[in-house]
């Protein structure tokens, strides 16, 4: 069953320089217990995307389109309902998030604050299910009464997550949960996410610009530049086989994890992301793309099917057109091969 959907989601910050749109008609769906991982360099609109989940964005930005969680628009609902939906149906682990906590307070009360605020526990009920929750991420029960600052950063993001779980939320959207921590204590927590989502149930919208983390947790990747969704599928097609030519070069730019030979050479992408307030004509892409034709600078953006989801329902994203006739360029490569190459986005039949 479906439990998020994204349509036509659009994000324009007013800034004093100009308008800045930062996701442009962005269309993704999640199945319950769906772990779906979006990647894209700095700027490409993914904290945008994250924060536009859960209506935190600042009040001055522009969204249009529609956020169905469980078929109620996030982005329409009234702000009563908006409470009640942050936390006990969806919750945010973001990045830094370690750092929020408040240093003053003790880790357990802070792990019982959205149980008060929801009604969900107080008390003896709320201190239980806080022990619950230290177990549910590795740590003692005990630590409920230690401060912040006696854990370390790791301790920290592992509390974090306590906290997005305490409501028993559908779906947690977290934003880089892993950037400020060292490579094993990462490794850890992302499987600790990974465990924990499988075990209840819960959708997951992870957020990284390394594609190769996402595609080690998620079931199904999607793939952001300049605003736009430019490839999804699931994991291993993605990260795999990707089809479009900023995926591949994605996946190329960083090391496989589990894979140490692929540290040795991680290929670095070429030239600097677009400005989203001023993106390249045509495909966004064309500046740095490495099959890219004189026409990609100006031919025009259309709708093109780019998924199925588990139930069936066909995900509708932006393709880049433009990009066909550049594979055909490609030297040496197969038709079928020139059509993966640059259609820029492929479509993936899933079959599961
Ligand atoms: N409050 C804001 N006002 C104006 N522009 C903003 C605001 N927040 C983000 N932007 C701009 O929107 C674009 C997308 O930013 P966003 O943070 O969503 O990208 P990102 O892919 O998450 O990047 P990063 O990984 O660096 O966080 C960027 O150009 C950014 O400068």
């Amino acid at each position: 069953m479906t439990l998020l959907e994204l349509r036509d989601v659009a994000v324009t910050y007013r800034s004093a320089a100009g308008d800045v749109p930062a996701v442009r008609g962005v269309s993704l769906g999640l199945a319950e217990g769906e772990a779906l991982g979006v990647a894209g360099e700095s700027g490409s609109g993914k904290s945008t995307l994250a924060m536009s989940l859960l209506r935190l964005l600042p009040r001055d930005a522009l969204v249009s389109g529609e956020i169905l969680l469980d078929g109620e628009d996030v982005l329409t609902m009234s702000w009563g309902r908006l409470r009640a939906v942050r936390w006990a149906s969806a919750s945010l682990i973001f990045q830094g998030a370690q750092h929020a906590l408040n240093p003053v307070r003790r880790i357990g009360d802070q792990i019982a604050e959205p149980l008060r605020v929801h009604g969900i526990a107080t008390g003896a009920a709320a201190r239980r299910r806080t022990a619950e929750l230290l177990e549910q991420v590795g740590l003692p029960a005990w630590r409920a009464r230690s401060y912040p600052h006696e854990l370390s950063g790791g301790q920290r993001q592992r509390v974090m997550i306590a906290m997005a779980l305490a409501c028993s939320p559908r779906l947690i959207v977290a934003d880089e949960p892993t950037t400020a921590l060292d490579v094993m204590i990462q490794a850890q927590v992302l499987s600790l996410i990974r465990s924990l989502i499988a075990e209840h149930g819960i959708g997951l919208v992870m957020i990284s610009h390394d594609l190769s983390v996402l595609a080690a947790t998620c079931d199904r990747l999607a793939v952001m530049y300049a605003g736009r969704v430019v490839e999804s599928g699931p994991s291993h097609e993605v990260f795999g086989d990707a089809g479009h030519p900023y995926s591949r070069a994605l996946a190329e730019a960083f090391p496989t994890v589990g894979d140490p030979a692929s540290r040795m050479a991680p290929r670095g992408l070429g030239g600097d992301p677009p400005d989203p307030a001023h993106p390249p004509t045509g495909c966004s892409f064309h500046p740095r793309c490495p099959v890219s034709l004189v026409s990609c600078a100006s031919e025009p953006v259309e709708l093109w099917p780019v998924g199925r989801t588990k139930t069936g329902r066909t995900e509708v994203g932006r393709a880049e057109a433009g990009g066909a006739e550049a594979g055909r360029a490609a030297a040496g490569r197969s038709e079928v091969a020139h059509t993966a190459a640059c259609v820029h986005v492929r479509v993936h039949e899933e079959t599961r």
